[in-house]
């Protein structure tokens, strides 16, 4: 009975509580008693299972509701209501729709009490199906933004507060930290950073105003630059973005490594400036030679704007001096080598051409086509006339102007080279002025440089326009006649040249002749090359100062024979100075009327190795024309004082007469060497006479007379050698500071035979006592010879008569 009234009770519950929900739209109610079987079935539940009230109530809550909803261990939690009385947990379950689909469920299971009994149970689905899709939707987003997050190539960093939160694996590599999944945990942007920021401000300060600013906009993006763990900076751009606009502000960063760019754009701010900051001028041109570009260099250079060259201007610098295939070659090469260098003749606006030192690029896409070319130029002109100028003055004398020795090789390889190739014959002149020297001294050497100039234009209307006239140095010069006829016409030249030369000078107030001697020889007959030529001509010219001055010499083969033996000669003297080959001896000058030897004359001798004891005469023109008689005097003059002062230590002072050569005679130093000789031999200046010849007096300078009376006021004795045989006349004489005349052996020789002689000798005698001059006479023979002499007054005398030049220990013989 208890349990009849029970049931009733509870399917009366149920049916009420049914009644009363099944208003609830979208809520399906079920209710089921102790027996499973189902006691309340709303409209919602019809139409969530398809199954009508009428189907469902009376029938077991498991057969119907197990097969359209999957529930498992629903059986046990119905148990375990029934038992504890209490609901069960919601869940959430997939139901199959009648019409073939799912919808989800919020399945809810509590107990209907009655009291302290659980009288039936009811079951309230709510359709959740859509929520569920929300929420699926929901996951389903979340994990992309998960996986975004996590796959991005972007750091992004998640900050509370300005304190890095959550960052995903691309931040942390951006900032060196690996797999340290912790590492940027609780740092702020600012520890990540240089300490000052590029632009000079501090990092920390100019983040506080990024954030500002993001803060007030939402977003904010710019350009940041940090530092990674190991210290090393690169640049970021950051969008910094605000989630929450409190104050507890929730930001994200997500920072994009720029460092590339960064420099790409700095390279290429460099590139620009270059571009423009650049002296040379740079054209961009496209792949078809169509300049694009140009900078202000370029514009500078030529005078072309960039509106002259817009739209192509392929040719605009194209001058006239190349040809065209010029160009075409250039386009070839940078076509397939990438580069093109050199010299190029450039056109300016005006239409000027103007050299320039140009490169010419190509621009090479990723695929190797070749996308643009560069060319890159600098203005020569100044460089080129520069080097012209070295260039002229490397190859021309600075004073005439005339090509120089340089020059004229060049010239000389190129005319032997062509008269060769035609069988033709060309001549070389070598002209040597003749006394030039004395112009100098004497007149000094701006007048010298005058009177070579005007010479030098004299020459050069002496040859034809191919002719070179050159000037080697010095007064001499070279001419080259190329393309000559025969030997006849080269003569014809030769003495027109000496014609030109011999014809006075005006220079400043003087008016100057001067005289020259030319040696000439031919190609192909003298020599197939330069240097023979010139060496032959050189030899020629050597021979023509042989022959007296003002004349000309061709080379012939005698001649070179003649000049190796000199060469030879100088060579041998020179080892003669060095092996002290070179002897003294001594002649006795002896005074006339006592016969009393009163000094010697030095005379130098060579015992030479092969051929024997030679005179002077052997060797002293090789001498003078080598120079080697300035060391080989020295020797003589330091040699004859040493002996005159060993005599006079032993108790026999004697005068000894020195030879000098004109060379000797005009040297800078000449009266600082005999000052020193003096002072070194210890012999007292009055022992020492010094014979100078006829032609040192008729070169006389104001610097030849100023030695001469310091030599006199030095006390050394000055004798003029070889006199009547020059052509200074005996009242010329008078201004020089001499002490004696020396007459020449000559005219005492032919004493007996020649009247003229004899008058000659009374005459130089009658002058020199006028000039209160002392006369000795030379190569005295003979006893009448002797005795005409002292008749006439003659002072003193030397010659064979008493001894040839003897050794100092010969002499002794005499002195006893
Ligand atoms: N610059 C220098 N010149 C020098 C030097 N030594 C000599 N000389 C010059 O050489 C010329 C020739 O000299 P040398 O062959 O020595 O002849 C001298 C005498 O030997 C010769 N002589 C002397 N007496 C007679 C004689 O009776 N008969 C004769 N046939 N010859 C004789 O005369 C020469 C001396 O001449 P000079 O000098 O004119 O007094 C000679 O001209 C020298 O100048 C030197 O060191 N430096």
């Amino acid at each position: 009975m208890f349990a009849g009234d029970e049931k009733a009770n509870s399917i009366e519950a149920l049916t009420r509580f049914a009644q009363a929900i099944d208003q609830v739209p979208l809520v399906a109610v079920q209710g089921f008693d102790r027996d499973g079987i189902i006691r309340v079935w709303n409209d919602v539940s019809e139409k969530l299972y398809g199954i009508s009230r009428s189907e469902a109530l009376g029938r077991h809550i498991r057969d119907v509701l197990v097969s359209c909803r999957h529930h498992p261990g629903w059986e046990d939690e119905v148990a375990r209501i029934w038992q504890a009385g209490k609901p069960a947990v919601p869940r959430d379950m997939q139901v199959a729709t009648p019409a073939g689909g799912h919808v989800w469920v919020c399945s809810t299971m509590f107990p209907i009490r009655e009291g302290e009994q659980t009288t039936g149970i009811y079951c309230i689905d709510i359709d959740i199906t859509e929520r569920k899709q929300r929420e699926r939707d929901l996951l389903d987003k979340e994990s992309r933004i998960r996986e975004l997050f996590t796959k991005s190539a972007d750091a992004i960093i998640m900050m509370r507060e300005g304190q890095i939160q959550e960052f995903n694996p691309a931040a942390l590599r951006l900032f060196g930290y690996g797999q340290d999944t912790n590492g940027l945990k609780g740092a702020v942007p600012y520890q990540i950073s240089p300490k000052y920021q590029p632009d000079g401000r501090l990092s920390q300060e100019k983040m506080e105003e990024m954030h500002a600013i993001a803060l007030k906009h939402g977003s904010h993006r710019f350009e940041w630059q940090y530092c990674t763990l190991d210290k090393r900076t690169f640049w970021g751009e950051v969008t910094l973005t605000v989630l929450d606009g409190s104050s507890d502000a929730f930001m994200y960063a997500i920072v994009r490594d720029i460092t590339d760019r960064k420099r790409a754009e700095h390279e290429l701010r460099l590139s620009a400036q270059v571009f423009e900051g650049s002296r040379e001028g740079i054209a961009i041109l496209d792949a078809k030679w169509c300049m694009m570009r140009v900078n202000a260099a370029f514009t500078e250079l030529t005078g072309l704007q960039e509106q002259d060259i817009a739209g192509g201007g392929r040719d605009i610098l194209r001058s006239d001096v190349h040809e065209p295939d010029f160009y075409e070659r250039i386009k070839e090469t940078v076509q397939r080598h990438g580069h093109w260098q050199g010299e190029i003749w450039g056109r300016r606006r005006n239409g000027e051409s103007f050299p320039a030192w140009a490169s010419v690029s190509a621009v090479r896409s990723s695929d190797q086509r070749i996308v643009n070319y560069i060319v890159i130029f600098s203005d020569i002109s100044e460089r080129k006339a520069a080097e012209e100028r070295i260039r002229h003055l490397s190859e021309h004398d600075f004073l005439t102007g005339l090509p120089n020795r340089v020059l004229l090789l060049d010239r000389m390889h190129q005319a032997i080279a062509s008269a060769r190739r035609n069988r033709g014959k060309l001549a070389v002149l070598f002209l040597d002025l003749d006394r030039f020297k004395n112009i100098n001294d004497s007149l000094g050497h701006h007048i010298g440089d005058n009177l070579l100039q005007a010479l030098a234009e004299r020459l050069k209307k002496c040859v034809r326009s191919n002719d070179t006239v050159s000037r080697q140095g010095g007064d001499e010069f070279v001419v080259m006649l190329s393309n000559i006829g025969d030997s006849g016409q080269v003569a014809h030249i030769a003495g027109n040249i000496l014609h030109a030369t011999g014809m006075p000078f005006y220079i400043e107030s003087h008016t100057l002749t001067i005289t020259t001697c030319v040696g000439i020889s031919m190609y192909p007959d003298d020599g197939n090359d330069v240097d023979t030529l010139i060496k032959n001509a050189d030899t020629a010219m050597y021979h023509a100062k042989e022959s007296g001055r003002n004349n000309y010499q061709f080379f012939d083969h005698d001649m070179n024979v003649r000049m190796v033996e000199r060469l030879t000669l100088e060579h041998e003297l020179r080892v003669a100075l060095d092996q002290n080959q070179l002897v003294l001896e001594y002649q006795p000058e002896l005074d006339i009327g006592s016969g009393r030897i009163i000094g010697v004359e030095a005379l130098l001798r060579w015992q030479h190795p092969e051929a024997g004891l030679l005179a002077p005469a052997r060797f002293l023109h090789a001498a003078e024309a080598s120079g080697l008689i300035v060391p080989i005097g020295d020797w003589v003059l330091q040699n004859a004082c040493r002996q005159a002062k060993a005599w006079y230590d032993e108790g026999k002072p004697m005068r000894v007469g020195v030879n000098l050569s004109v060379i000797q005679f005009r040297q800078k130093d000449f009266l600082q060497k005999v000052r020193k000789t003096l002072e070194q031999t210890g012999l007292p200046p009055r022992y020492l006479e010094l014979e100078i010849t006829e032609s040192v007096l008729l070169d006389a300078s104001s610097s030849t007379m100023a030695t001469m009376r310091a030599l006199r006021d030095m006390g050394v004795a000055l004798a003029v050698d070889d006199f009547g045989t020059g052509y200074s006349s005996l009242s010329y004489l008078k201004h020089f500071p001499v002490d004696k005349l020396k007459i020449d052996q000559s005219f005492v020789r032919d004493l007996a035979d020649d009247v003229n002689d004899a008058a000659i000798i009374r005459a130089i005698l009658i002058m020199a006592k006028s000039l209160k001059l002392k006369v000795i006479a030379e190569g005295v023979e003979t006893m009448a010879q002797l005795d005409f002499l002292r008749e006439q007054g003659c002072d003193e005398f030397q010659g064979h008569y008493v001894t040839q030049a003897v050794r100092p220990a010969e002499l002794a013989r005499f002195l006893q």
